[in-house]
């Protein structure tokens, strides 16, 4: 998922022309006007941004910006504000032709990147891609400390009504309960059986294989079937508040809390820079933590001595005695007691110590068959076999792609917002959920890597560069020390921005599946994506599309049906996301990057964080599902650019009404009912939607 570029600047990351061309030499579909002529790069105040707020389209740089493309209804780019040619083309257009690249994505560092200097100056042909912008000077304005943003959360406490912390002068009505929510764990007092359990399981674990060999590790082959790892997402929400609860504790009195520390004290004990630098090439499909193999793979007694400070460590859940410790009444006293951001990463991960590339992908694939699928600014999405891995590098000095990297507790954060939209998915066994949808990118694993990038990863940067010219750094510059969180996905197809749709039902059905997953997450965890530019959405078309090929959802409690005229699309990046998994709220709070809200007048995407910002008031961490109409009209907007095989005045309109009538829903649930939908979306009753007439 990219990071749309901003705001302020504007725009994406539309990928430069020699992307641009790239892609509409692989379109699917014909495409009568390629993307335009280059017109001249606007200045704008941009400055990258990603991560959040500002990211691959939204990536706001000091650099001018690239020549943009625009939508034109006589198959003739011409130059101007494409939304403006929009509307002066009234709507009409008998169907004409439409082009797409709306947003400029941000030019490649021509001259920020220094060629000369640049590892990658051996690139064949990396001389020779056209320039359309003056060399800007590499950034230096925008390199803001991630500190002073980011995503954030707020936790339930036990026994409390806690509410969202209202704004002052702004009244708002209490989130609805969600459903599907996780076990809340923290309401009365704390039940460790399953803490208990799983640290049985180890040591049994253990006293089967002493010496446990590494697992999937090295020697599968491409294609092997991964096994998707189980997360007690309730078990990781706990162990981040008492966390986070610890590092609030010494600044402000909080609330009593009925707590007990959930992990072994090596590792609470254990610095994050210890972690660190301990290798364990074998990740524990088993669960959580192992505690004995952490000891015995991923430190030495000194290091422990030196950083716990002590001789006795605990090896087991017996040793842990965690059921006869005094039950905690005050919250943890230091930050000593809470793990680190990074440890719990770790935890998430099922690892002791990060592991190294090499490990990580040979898990998916062969190591020479790894391709780079796409980059944002903090991300760079590979094909690992049948799965995508997005690296982004993490906790690290090092500005990378004008940004300053992420770190582990913001990281951690996105992981439990993945997790908890995992949640949402169809398992086939599980069909009693209340709200259920396959429209969000499964995330299958996660992993913590360290070391430099392998030569593999390397060989397939390079590769990707040498077609799409990155606008990423080379990954030569990271050092031996560099971590990163790998998300390891489902493969979601290609993004909207590169995808050419066929006709006005693929259009509809693009609508009506995005509108589906939201309606059903924003019932079930009150989501708001809050960023769901061209980037984000990704759109896979059937080999043989089925022209009565359904979907199914479930959305509170009704089973339903959609059409999808074989295209099946999902949705990525959830980094500015709002989601409340039931313990907590996890917010990205937008008001600390203004950048965002800078972007150019008329552009639809910077438009739109503007009326998210005048929607929310800046109360980022309030439930606004508006937000999520607010997209949608984007995307009316994005599909009305695009250009189809077939598209008639009639459906143009279609749209454009669609896009009006928008403006009086207040969520994605309420567009469901729209008429847009009225033939494609029914209540099931056998297979097929009533409504659905068989073509
Ligand atoms: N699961 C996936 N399947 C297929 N392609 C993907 C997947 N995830 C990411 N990509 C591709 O990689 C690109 C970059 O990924 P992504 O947008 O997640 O990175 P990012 O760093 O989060 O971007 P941003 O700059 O928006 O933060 C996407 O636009 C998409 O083209």
């Amino acid at each position: 998922m990219s990071r749309p570029a901003a705001a302020a600047a504007a725009v994406a990351r539309s990928r430069g022309p020699a992307a641009a061309a790239a892609a509409a030499a692989t379109a699917t579909a014909p495409m009568p006007c390629t993307r335009g002529t280059p017109v001249a790069a606007t200045t704008t105040t941009a400055r990258r941004k990603k991560a959040a707020p500002a990211a691959k389209h939204r990536a706001v740089r000091t650099r001018p910006r690239r020549p943009s493309f625009f939508p034109s209804s006589s198959s003739i780019c011409t130059q101007g504000d494409p939304w403006s040619d929009i509307v002066a083309s009234g709507g009409g257009g008998g169907g004409a032709a439409r082009i797409g690249a709306v947003y400029e994505r941000r030019r490649a560092r021509e001259a920020s990147r220094q060629r000369n200097s640049d590892p990658r100056d051996s690139f064949a042909g990396g001389e020779n891609r056209p320039s359309f912008a003056p060399a800007p000077p590499k950034r230096s304005s925008w390199n803001r400390s991630l500190s002073i943003r980011g995503r954030e959360s707020i936790f339930f406490a036990p026994g409390t009504n806690l509410q969202p912390q209202q704004k002052p002068s702004r009244a708002l009505k209490r989130p609805p309960k969600p459903c599907n929510r996780v076990k809340n764990t923290m309401r009365g007092p704390l039940d460790l059986s399953k803490e208990k359990a799983y640290f049985e399981e180890v040591d049994a674990f253990e006293l089967m294989e002493e010496s446990p060999s590494p697992k999937n590790f090295a020697t599968w082959a491409s294609g092997m079937e991964q096994t998707i790892i189980v997360h007690d997402l309730s078990a990781i929400l706990e162990r981040w508040k008492i966390s986070k609860i610890a590092r609030c504790a010494s600044s402000k009195p909080l609330f009593d809390i009925m707590e007990t520390p959930l992990v072994p004290s090596v590792l609470s004990t254990c610095s994050t820079d210890c972690l660190k630098s301990c290798r364990t090439p074998e990740k524990d499909r088993y669960s959580g933590i192992n505690p004995r193999r952490t000891l015995h793979s991923g430190y030495t007694n000194n290091s422990l001595v030196n950083i716990a400070g002590e001789t006795s460590i605990v090896t087991s859940f017996s040793e842990l005695d965690i059921k006869e410790e005094p039950v905690r009444t005050s919250i943890p006293s230091s930050n000593s007691e809470a793990l680190t951001a990074f440890a719990q990463l770790l935890m998430v991960c099922k690892q002791s110590a990060p592991a190294t590339f090499a490990e990580v992908f040979s898990t998916y694939c062969k190591l020479g068959s790894i391709v780079k699928l796409g980059e944002g600014t903090y991300g760079e999405a590979y094909r690992a076999g049948n799965s995508v891995c997005k690296v982004v590098p993490i906790d690290g000095e090092l500005v990378v792609n004008g940004e300053t990297q992420k770190k582990s507790e913001e990281i951690l954060e996105e992981v439990l917002l993945c997790l908890t939209l995992n949640n949402l998915r169809e398992d086939g066994a599980d069909n009693e959920k209340e709200n259920s949808c396959n429209g969000f990118i499964e995330t299958k694993d996660f992993w913590v890597c360290q070391g430099r990038y392998d030569p593999s990863l390397v060989s397939a940067w390079e590769n990707w560069d040498d077609k799409h010219r990155s606008e990423n750094d080379h990954p030569k510059e990271f050092s031996n020390d560099q971590c990163y969180i790998i998300f390891v996905q489902a493969d979601g197809g290609r993004d909207l921005e590169k995808f050419a749709l066929l006709d006005y039902n693929e259009a509809r059905s693009l609508l009506l599946q995005i509108t589906t997953s939201l309606a059903v997450a924003e019932s079930a965890c009150e989501f708001e994506h809050r960023d769901l530019h061209w980037g984000n959405i990704l759109l896979v078309r059937d080999e043989m599309p089925d022209k009565n090929h359904t979907m199914n959802i479930t959305l509170q409690g009704k089973r339903m049906c959609a059409r999808t005229f074989g295209l099946t699309v999902c949705i990525i990046d959830f980094t500015l996301s709002r989601i409340n998994t039931g313990d907590a709220i996890l917010f990205f709070d937008l008001s600390k990057d203004p950048v965002l809200f800078e972007g150019r007048k008329g552009d639809k995407q910077a438009e739109t964080y503007r009326k998210m910002k005048r929607i929310t008031n800046e109360y980022w961490e309030g439930s606004f599902p508006q937000t999520n109409v607010v997209w949608l009209v984007y995307l009316v907007d994005i599909l009305l650019s695009k250009k189809y095989e077939t598209c008639t005045s009639k459906d143009e309109r279609e749209l454009r009404s669609f896009k009006k009538r928008l403006s009086s829903y207040g969520s994605a649930r309420d567009c469901l009912a729209d008429s847009l939908f009225s033939d494609l979306l029914s209540e099931e009753e056998d297979s097929r939607p009533s409504a659905m007439p068989l073509l």
